[in-house]
């Protein structure tokens, strides 16, 4: 373990206080430890060294004016982290909260994603610490242009591919293609995501929640069991949340929770998804109103959540989906679950429960699919945009969830059989970070010293 060590303290020196990339670098070298202590190779070409240090990071200043006229500046970045497998790919987040560390943490996983998907794509994202929220419809366009302004340079079909995460939906996506365009004078399949109109794929939006629950399905009827019938708590109220839930109520299961940052809502005869739905398009719809339609419906404030918790994993389930965002379930979440009876935990979001809670899981021996394996339909289904655009084609609807489901299947099968083979089976996390590793390395060895 010593490597891990003299890799931890290099980062800790070289790229100072990003805890979040720190905790997403330390679990995929912990479960490479297996794996490292055979291969001499990976170390005499640096392998390791390579992966944790981005290709190249770009930060921008974003300058744009508000509907008063006030000028305002945020901060853009794009983390382009490895173009070993193909071109840059992953998501651009928009929220206050960003910064170097959660774009890192973010562009570390992206690699390690795109390379357990078995498809041609390198791995990258970005974003700002610019929030959406409360602003006009013209502001956010204004943003979104002023963004692309710097970002262009340094995207293309074939060099770099950015898409949505949290605050980036269709209608950003369409800003920031629509300025693409303006400036470079092509109609180029350079960002994923985008609308039908604007040459985007069936199901993309859709992909990551229902994905997330394909990979469920499979997990669980290796078990000799499956989705029918089990209650599933699932946070978040986003793109992921909410696909997640319609999903897992097609293939026979009861999602009863969802969550934004003003609080939990649970309802255990299931989420009304119809009525979300409409609260959640409408600017000033609050999570707490789904109450007026239905009595038996509870809401749990923010304010009230366990010390160092969150109320949601504190409620009965079988199944824990996380679908909001990084380090939104803790140890103490973890316990309440196990206690609960929850039999898997499945994470849709990106790193979302901490390092001690994963361990807890694991050690429980419950299952654990973690969000590179689980929640990587996304990115798989970009791929597929990205392949339709360049051959100027469209996929019917089916077309494209067969092909996803098939992509869900191979990442569970490779993580699954990476996992055995190193004597750890059933441990998804370490099979799915030893599996992605494997692709990228041997391939970077082929590359040569770049
Ligand atoms: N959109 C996509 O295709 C993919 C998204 N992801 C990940 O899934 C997660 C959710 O993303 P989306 O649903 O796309 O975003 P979104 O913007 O549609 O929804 C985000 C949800 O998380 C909640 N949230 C965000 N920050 C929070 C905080 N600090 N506390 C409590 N709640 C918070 C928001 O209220 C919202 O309900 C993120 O971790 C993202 O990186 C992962 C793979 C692909
Ligand atoms: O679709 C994409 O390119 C990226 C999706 C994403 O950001 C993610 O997988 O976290």
């Amino acid at each position: 373990m010593t490597y891990i060590h003299t890799i931890m303290e290099r980062l800790q020196h070289s790229s100072p206080a990003q805890t979040e990339f720190y905790q997403a670098v330390e679990e995929v070298l912990q479960s490479l430890d297996p794996l490292l202590e055979n291969y001499d190779r990976y170390h005499r070409h640096a392998i390791i060294e390579r992966m944790v240090e981005p290709e190249r990071q770009i930060m921008f200043r974003v300058c744009w004016m508000d509907d008063d006229g006030q000028v305002q500046v945020n901060k853009g970045y794009r983390v382009e982290f490895s173009s070993t497998l193909g071109p840059y790919k992953g998501g651009l987040r928009f929220h206050p909260s960003v910064n170097g560390s959660i774009i890192k943490f973010l562009g570390f996983e992206q690699v390690f994603k795109n390379a357990l998907t078995g498809l041609p794509l390198g791995g990258g994202k970005g974003g700002a610490n610019f929030n959406p929220k409360g602003k006009s419809d013209a502001e956010i366009m204004r943003f979104c242009q002023a963004f692309m302004n710097e970002l262009y340079r340094h995207i293309g079909p074939t060099t770099d591919v950015p898409a949505g995460d949290i605050g980036v939906g269709s209608r950003e996506v369409g800003y920031l293609f629509g300025q693409y365009k303006k400036l470079v004078n092509r109609f180029d399949g350079v960002i994923t995501g985008k609308s039908l109109n604007n040459g985007g794929s069936l199901l993309r939006t859709e992909a990551t929640g229902y994905g997330c629950a394909y990979f469920a399905n499979y997990m669980l009827e290796d078990q000799k069991t499956g989705l029918d019938g089990k209650t599933c708590l699932v946070s978040g109220a986003g793109n992921v949340a909410l696909h997640t839930i319609e999903k897992l109520y097609q293939l026979g299961a009861i999602p009863v929770s969802c969550s934004d940052s003003s609080g939990t809502l649970y309802h255990a005869d299931g989420i009304d998804l119809d009525c979300l739905r409409q609260l959640k398009s409408s600017s000033d719809g609050h999570l707490q109103d789904y109450l007026s339609e239905h009595s038996k419906a509870r809401f749990i404030a923010k304010e009230d959540n366990p010390k160092d918790g969150h109320a949601i994993w504190h409620l009965p389930c079988d199944l824990a989906f996380p679908c909001a965002t990084q380090n939104e379930l803790t140890e103490t979440d973890a316990k309440a679950l196990l206690d609960n009876g929850c039999q898997a935990v499945i994470e849709g979001a990106n790193m979302p429960c901490t390092s001690k809670a994963v361990q807890q899981i694991i050690q429980a021996k419950k299952l654990f699919a973690p969000g590179k394996a689980a929640n990587a339909g996304g990115v798989a289904t970009s791929q597929l945009e990205m392949a339709q655009n360049a051959s100027m084609q469209r996929w019917s609807s089916d077309e494209v969830d067969e092909k996803l489901k098939d992509i869900m299947c191979g990442i569970y099968t490779r993580s699954h059989e990476a996992a055995a083979e190193f004597n750890q089976p059933g441990n998804l996390l370490l099979g799915a970070n030893i599996a992605g590793f494997r692709r990228l390395a041997d391939a970077m060895i082929e590359q040569g010293v770049v």
